[in-house]
């Protein structure tokens, strides 16, 4: 069946076959990166629930799980610059080895934000890992460490990302048609 939202989607930008195949390649370098390390891997609520659940089962090591869930967008299509804790870790992160798990990483403002907490915090070390990059927004100099792929600068949805909580459900990711979010 077609998905209700389809007609708000310009063009499929990644689809369900290469989402997977770029969660495999990053799943393979993780893999062999954190083998015997038992990393903590921290999703980023919402957006990064379909990759982190896709990408940990790939992984076949021992690792252990929490989330954060912070805010920057609302119901914006662009970063308001502050970050938001709206729920913290359920685990201590003293010494522990971080993954921290995107979906995209744009301004890059909530990663920065979320590294130096994480390290002022403790950790021995945090890397980050995101399905989607969209390197012309950068206004932070963060280093991502593993990317899935670049993107061109287009507000997208789909596979967790959402505009104003919709759109998290679609299989695939899709440039949502500029009349929609403007
Ligand atoms: O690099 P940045 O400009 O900071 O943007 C990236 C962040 O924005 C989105 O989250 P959002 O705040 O929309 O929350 P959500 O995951 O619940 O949608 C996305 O999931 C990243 O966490
Ligand atoms: O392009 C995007 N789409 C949805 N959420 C986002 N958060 C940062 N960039 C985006
Ligand atoms: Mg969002």
């Amino acid at each position: 069946m077609k998905h209700e939202l389809e007609d708000d989607i310009l063009d499929v930008l990644v689809s369900k076959e290469e989402i997977q195949q770029c969660t495999q390649e990053l799943a393979d370098r993780l893999t062999e990166d954190y083998k015997g390390r038992r990393p903590l891997l921290i999703g980023i609520l919402k957006g990064a629930c379909p990759f982190l659940c896709d990408l940990m089962q790939a992984m076949p090591i021992d690792i252990s799980l929490d989330f954060m869930s912070v805010s920057s967008y609302g119901a914006s299509s662009s970063s308001t610059g502050e970050v938001r804790i709206l729920k913290d870790l359920d685990t201590s992160v003293q010494d522990r080895e971080i993954i921290i798990v995107e979906d995209i990483i744009d301004s890059g403002n909530t990663l920065f934000y979320l590294k130096n907490l994480l390290l002022s915090r403790g950790a021995k070390s945090v890397e980050l890992v995101t399905l989607l990059n969209k390197p012309d927004r950068r206004t932070r100099d963060i280093e991502v460490k593993y990317i899935g792929k670049s993107i061109p600068d287009h507000f997208v949805v789909g596979y967790g990302l959402d505009f104003n909580e919709t759109y998290r459900n679609l299989p695939y990711i899709g440039i949502l048609k500029p009349e929609v979010y403007s």
